[in-house]
């Protein structure tokens, strides 16, 4: 088990504004309703926008987080993040390494990496990241994933091991979300789950409470306040 480590990331609920799910609605309505409902860090993850579109894209959704005082990271891309401002980025294995990602956005900007396992996880803390993506939690549809379904249990034995704080990801649902911040993550990354709803700023309300109420679970198990 290793010691809580600060993090430049807020805990709680992550969101992902996602370019394959909802593809008739624009990314910055999306943005736009995400954060309506409330969410403080988005990850805008573009996979099928082309590059030019993408940065004009990336600007306007990094100057909304902004507005609204939220952590705004882009996927995959260490080129776009820097060109429009945005806090950091989440990097893959099919992505810019980790360290280059660092030495491009400097000590300040916030790099998260997607990892499978604790060694992923000490790996990405060498290489200088300031959080792990840990998945596929539970199954999901949103992306074809080349790893087993961890579930809690799985989940959590990474996170007591990981020196590096832990965002969920992959089916993470309002009916779940709760138990996975009791599993001690940092922060539960949804996608279609909010993107998907019939009213997308009203899930996200609801998400967000009920990962911090899953927060308080685990304290309160554990004799705190
Ligand atoms: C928070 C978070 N964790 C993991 C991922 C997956 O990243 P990656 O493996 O690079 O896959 P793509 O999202 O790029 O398809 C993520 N995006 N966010
Ligand atoms: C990007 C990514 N990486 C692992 S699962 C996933 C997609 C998560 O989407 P959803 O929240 O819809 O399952
Ligand atoms: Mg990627």
């Amino acid at each position: 088990m290793n010691a809580p480590v600060s993090s430049p990331l807020p805990r709680g609920l992550y969101v992902l504004c996602d370019d394959t799910l909802r593809p008739d609605v624009p990314l910055a309505r999306k943005a736009e309703l995400l954060l309506a409902g409330g969410a403080r860090v988005m990850q805008l993850r573009m996979k099928r926008t082309p590059l030019r579109e993408a940065l004009a894209v990336a600007r306007e959704v990094v100057a909304a987080c902004r507005r609204a005082g939220a952590v705004c990271l882009i996927n995959d891309r260490v080129d776009l993040a820097l060109l429009t401002g945005a806090h950091g980025v989440h990097v893959g294995e099919e992505d810019l390494p980790p360290e280059a990602a660092r030495r491009l956005l400097g000590p300040q900007g916030v790099v998260g990496v997607t990892v499978r396992d604790v060694a992923g996880a000490r790996a990405a803390r060498d290489a200088g990241a300031d959080y792990v993506g840990l998945g596929p939690l539970f199954g999901t549809t949103t992306k074809q994933v080349n790893a087993p379904v961890l579930g809690l249990e799985g989940f959590a034995a990474v996170v007591r091991d990981s020196p590096l704080p832990v965002v969920g990801i992959g089916g993470v649902t309002l009916e779940n979300i709760a138990r996975v911040a009791a599993a001690g993550a940092h922060g539960g990354a949804v996608a279609s789950d909010a993107l998907l709803a019939a009213d997308v700023a009203e899930r996200v309300r609801l998400l967000a409470v009920a990962f911090d109420r899953g927060v308080q679970g685990t304290s309160l198990a554990d004799g705190g306040v």
